[in-house]
């Protein structure tokens, strides 16, 4: 069964002080097996991020349906379900990584991460293996684990965002462009820690600007321009 469904979606976005209104996407139809990776393409501007955001209801979704098959909660509709229900989903079953890092100050990084692990009910001592391992994986300096993160680089954040949304192994996972602005190196350890977690079932959608990064990752391929999932060929996109 498709553990995401989104038909004929649309947001449109209202500007009160001008009075306008400006349609950012519309009529989006995708379907997600659980374990797909589906990658998402199209130019600036185009509603990529507006449809991640909509899915993990940062933004209210206002055109449409997005069916998501929750372990807890059954099938049902993200444009329609409670806070308290979207709450949940996004602590045990859906996270969402940008490329910036929003959090609260006087957190110390490693903190974050075992909080991360703690809201879900994990025990305080295996939280902190936890969070030591995807830090140590993510190549964050361990001078740097009882830092606020205020003060971390872009590429620091960014690490560590990854780090919160993927150590709760997430049934399906958000990336929007999170790679963004990396090194290689660290682009590497983004791809490798995907890889693993594709292997371990994760359903993940992702924006990226690199197709070369996606190469060989994802199972399918959304143009924003035509506005069709194109399914890779041998894992080369073929748009
Ligand atoms: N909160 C918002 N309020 C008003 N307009 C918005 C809002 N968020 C996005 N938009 C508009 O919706 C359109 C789509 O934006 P979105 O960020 O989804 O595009 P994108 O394809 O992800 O772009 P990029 O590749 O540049 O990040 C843009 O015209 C943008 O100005």
């Amino acid at each position: 069964m498709a553990l995401l469904e989104v038909s004929d979606f649309g947001k449109q976005f209202i500007n009160h002080r001008l009075q306008v209104k400006r349609q950012a996407v519309k009529n989006i139809h995708f379907t997600l097996e659980e374990g797909q990776f589906l990658g998402i393409i199209g130019k600036s501007g185009s509603g990529k991020s507006t449809i991640l955001k909509s899915i993990y209801r940062t933004y209210l979704p206002d055109q449409g349906t997005i069916y998501f098959d929750s372990n807890h909660l059954g099938k049902i509709d993200i444009t329609k379900i409670s806070e308290r229900e979207m709450i949940y989903l996004r602590k045990f079953e859906i996270s969402y990584v940008s490329q910036f890092l929003d959090v609260l100050p006087r957190i110390t990084c490693r903190e974050l991460v075992e909080k991360s692990l703690q809201e879900m009910g994990v025990e305080h001592a295996i939280a902190r293996v936890e969070a030591e391992s995807a830090l140590n994986h993510f190549e964050i300096d361990e001078k740097l684990w009882d830092v606020y993160p205020n003060t971390f680089s872009g590429g620091e954040k960014l690490r560590l965002n990854i780090a919160m949304a993927t150590v709760k192994q997430p049934r399906l996972l958000l990336l929007d462009e999170p790679t963004a602005s990396l090194d290689q190196n660290s682009k590497i350890k983004v791809r490798e820690v995907i890889e693993k977690l594709k292997h371990s079932g994760t359903t993940l959608i992702g924006i990226f600007h690199d197709i070369e990064f996606i190469e060989g990752l994802c199972d399918s391929i959304f143009n924003m321009n035509d506005h069709q999932p194109v399914t890779t060929v041998g894992n080369k996109y073929e748009g």
